[in-house]
């Protein structure tokens, strides 16, 4: 069967139109056969009395026939005619003629129907005629007349005649819809000589023979008559027989009156006034299948309000209900605290972190230096000669190109190469390494393919690169109007196009390089862009530098920016020592502040500030404006050379939980060597940036692919985000230039020392920081502490905040007299203090005696 319809499907109607040799022969055949028959009956009917007796005599020479198909067409005709159904032997003929033109495939007929009236005719022509003529002559055949005799017989003459007309009169009526209604249409159709319109329009009007075919058509235009405001004049027939589907029934099936009959407008309902049940079923129907047309006036639409009543009942019931409509008002449900919190924004206005350094000033732009014109020049020679070493070299790889496109950016152009067809990237990136060795210029990067463009990608250095100056990155305005929590721009794209990421989506940057590529600058490039857009309140850097020298220059922003241990002399770290020290305070103003943001139920840093500044959140709470953290590690081979898992463990944890509370970190190594960047601190660095690196192996451990080993220094980078590794020009920013933004920073009023971090005393040297107790030198909320912690047997300086509502600061410093005194034991990592009072009476004679 499939193979049937596929045979079908790659038929072409010129093929299907083309007749095979049988099916001429045989199809003519049929249709000279019907011709002949016809012509035999019509001239046996002319003589058949004469030509009777002469049948039976075929082999008889010397008889003659007077028919015109001799005695063959005598023959025919007593055996169609006389001895069988009369003149509906012609129906016989006929279907010859029908079988004839199916053989020659013309669809003059459809067969099944054709055959179907013929059998009526078949069997009632030859009882009509032999009614009619009462068995004389040949009219009615001799079956004709014997079932006709046998009928009579059994329910007389009336009942004969009653029979035949009922049968002919049921047989028009199932068979061409003949109903008065359609009847009466069809008069006043033809009246409107609409229907020749229509025929004279239809294509193939002359084949079609099919009465009921004809009579369908008539129903549709009575459809199409009901909604004529709806069919323009214009629409085609087609358009009219596209709506066959609603044919009406034969049956004349019940329709329900739809409510929706009112609104329908006919310009012609004059034509169904007098039978409204008919419009109705009509209508319906058009409801079903067009949309419903509203109707301007009442008087318009159909009179088919009697068949309609319920539909107006219920609309005068309706209309006399009295319908109300109330908007519920909005109501605010506030809460106490967020009254409280109301009436304080009214009374204060909202909480402004700025205003301890309201007169702070952003660095002007003039402080970066202006390196002049850094419009891309263009060197016609060198883009032909790399094109055409390009062009050549593939050829000798058997790679042809259809298309070669250059992109200049500042220090390197991209030639887009459209392979020719045939030619698959994929063996194009199998040859990526010669490729790359025959173009042995440094800095050749391939990309094969580009990512999202299906093309292949050559990256050349230029031979004079245009630098990008830090000062025209910041001016910008892609930089000056970002909405970037902590904006970071770091240069310019291959195709010259600013490139800023956001360091708090980042979340954390992991940079290497090897040295005099480009990494100090790059470093530079990132606080820079920070410190042009963030206030010293919301902005604080933890900056660890082995070097002693690279960040120096950022001391003088101390008060502004920098954050450091309490105990710390400089903010700027240099000992190893204190690296551990200030990456575990880190840890603890991580789980401080996730305390904070627990209670104040926010999920993140600036949900949390934003509901401080709405006053929502109380600061005698311990809660406060909570400023970005940015750990800057320079180095960091360095130290974990030195420190190794300390450093690594507490770095590995801020880098998997911090995000949130806004400590964000910028790591950088000259080796990035897998026992540097482990693969703990690499899951954790989505964002990494890499400078030119010495190997391809150093290249894979920082990007996971090769390419850094390929750049050409001086700020050429590549910046993986996570999805794909993008060139970048590092914008330049010299030391003189950073350190005017210092200088410009620090000489403006600070706050009176650098944000302090909490105080973090490692396991060892417990004994060693926490001093004696010094009785005079206690707080003054010393002994309430003493007695909630020894009351609730809980030595956490969380729990002192929220009970004594005080600061992390002042219930850390409480914390530490508890412990000098001895009332608790020593800092236990993630755990609360030992308690080592047991009960408030035992309590109070040690009080009593400190007092003493
Ligand atoms: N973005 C840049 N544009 C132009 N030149 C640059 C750029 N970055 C660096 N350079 C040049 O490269 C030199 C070395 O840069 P940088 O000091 O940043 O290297 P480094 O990788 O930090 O080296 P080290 O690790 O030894 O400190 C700079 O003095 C400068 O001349």
């Amino acid at each position: 069967m499939d193979k049937k319809t596929q045979k079908k499907q790659t038929e072409t109607p010129e093929a299907s139109r083309i007749l095979s040799k049988p099916r001429i022969f045989f199809g003519l055949t049929f249709i000279l056969f019907s011709i002949i028959l016809a012509l035999s009956f019509i001239s046996y009917l002319m003589n058949w009395k004469a030509d009777q007796s002469q049948a039976g005599t075929m082999l008889d020479k010397s008889i003659k026939s007077s028919n015109i198909f001799g005695k063959a067409g005598d023959w025919f005709g007593n055996i169609f005619i006389f001895e069988s159904i009369g003149i509906a032997s012609f129906i016989i003929a006929f279907l010859f003629l029908v079988v004839g033109t199916l053989i020659l495939k013309k669809k003059m007929f459809k067969p099944w129907k054709t055959i179907g009236h013929s059998l009526f005719f078949i069997c009632w022509l030859p009882i009509f005629m032999g009614a009619l003529t009462k068995g004389q002559g040949v009219l009615g055949g001799v079956y004709g007349y014997q079932i006709m005799d046998y009928l009579n017989s059994i329910i007389g003459t009336v009942g004969l005649w009653t029979v035949l007309a009922a049968s002919i009169l049921l047989y028009f009526i199932l068979e061409f819809n003949l109903r008065p209604s359609s009847i009466k249409s069809k008069l006043n159709k033809i009246n409107e000589s609409t229907i020749g319109k229509v025929r004279s329009m239809m294509p193939d009007s002359d084949e079609d023979f099919e009465a009921d075919e004809e009579l369908k058509e008539e129903a549709e235009e009575e459809l199409s008559n009901i909604t004529v405001s709806e069919v323009p004049d214009s629409i085609p027939n087609n358009k009219i027989k596209e709506q066959e589907p609603v044919n009406v029934p034969k049956g004349f099936p019940e329709v329900p009156v739809s409510t929706n009959i009112e609104t329908i407008n006919t310009p012609n309902h004059t034509s169904f006034d007098d039978e409204p049940k008919e419009v109705a079923q009509s209508v319906s129907l058009n409801i079903a299948t067009k949309p419903v047309v509203p109707v301007s006036t009442p008087e318009e639409a159909f009179d088919i309000r009697p068949s309609t009543p319920p539909v107006q009942n219920n609309t005068a019931a309706q209309e006399n209900i009295k319908f109300n409509v109330e908007v519920a008002p909005v109501i605010d449900i506030l809460d106490d605290s967020d009254k409280k919190s109301q009436e304080l924004v009214e009374k204060h206005g909202l909480y402004d972190h700025k205003l301890d350094l309201a007169n702070f000033h952003m660095p002007p732009v003039d402080l970066l230096k202006d390196y002049g014109n850094e419009e891309i020049s263009i060197n016609k020679e060198e883009l032909e000669e790399n094109k055409n070493k390009i062009v050549g070299l593939l050829k000798n790889f058997n790679v042809g190109i259809a298309e070669i496109k250059a992109t200049i950016g500042p220090t390197v152009t991209l030639y887009e190469i459209v392979p020719e067809a045939g030619i698959r990237v994929a063996a194009i990136k199998k040859l990526q390494d010669d490729i790359a060795l025959n173009l042995s210029a440094l800095g050749i990067r391939i990309i094969a393919p580009m990512p999202g463009k299906g093309t292949i990608g050559i990256e050349v250095p230029r031979k004079n690169p245009t630098m990008v100056s830090m000062r025209s990155v910041i001016a910008s305005h892609k930089f000056q109007n970002t909405d970037m929590d902590l904006p970071v721009v770091f240069g310019k794209t291959i195709s010259n196009e600013i490139f800023m990421a956001d360091l708090a989506k980042m979340p954390h940057l992991l940079m290497a390089g090897a040295t005099g590529q480009g990494k100090s600058v790059g470093i530079n490039a990132i606080l820079t862009s920070l410190l042009y857009k963030k206030h010293p309140s919301e902005l604080k850097f933890v900056m660890v530098d082995p070097k002693k020298v690279e960040l120096s220059l950022y001391s003088k922003i101390e008060r502004h920016y920098l954050a450091k241990l309490p105990d710390a002399e400089e903010a700027i770290i240099t000992d190893t020592n204190k690296v551990i020290n200030t990456l575990n305070s880190l840890c603890v103003e991580m789980d401080t502040r996730y305390d904070l943001l627990k209670n104040a139920f926010c999920k993140n840093l600036k949900e949390y500030n934003k509901k401080f500044a709405e006053r929502k959140l109380n600061p005698e709470n311990g809660h406060r404006f909570l400023p970005y953290i940015v750990l800057v590690v320079d180095e960091f081979a360095d130290l974990i050379m030195t420190a190794g898992k300390e450093v690594e463990l507490p770095i590995a944890r801020l880098a998997q939980l911090a995000r949130a509370v806004g400590i964000h970190l910028i790591v950088a190594t000259q080796r990035p060597s897998v026992n540097v960047i482990t693969g703990m601190i690499k899951a954790n660095f989505p964002a990494r940036a890499a400078f030119r690196v010495i190997s391809s192996v150093d290249s894979r451990t920082i990007l996971d692919s090769p390419g850094a080993d390929q750049l050409i220094g001086k700020g050429d980078m590549l910046y993986f985000n996570g999805n794909e590794i993008l060139r970048l020009q590092c914008a330049f920013v010299d030391t003189p230039e950073v350190e005017r933004i210092a200088e410009y920073i620090g000489e403006q009023k600070g706050y009176a020392s650098a944000f302090l971090l909490p105080e973090y005393v490692s396991e060892d040297s417990n004994s060693s920081t926490v001093g004696a107790f010094d009785p005079n030198e206690k707080d003054a909320l010393f002994e309430d502490a003493a007695r909630i912690i020894v009351s609730t047997q809980q030595g956490s300086t969380s729990m002192l905040q929220r009970q004594l509502k005080l600061g992390y600061n002042r219930a850390g410093r409480i914390m530490d007299q508890l412990e000098a005194s001895g009332i608790v034991g020593g800092f236990n990592g993630a755990k609360a203090r030992e308690v080592l009072i047991s009960d408030l009476h035992s309590l109070e004679q040690f009080l009593e005696d400190l007092r003493n």
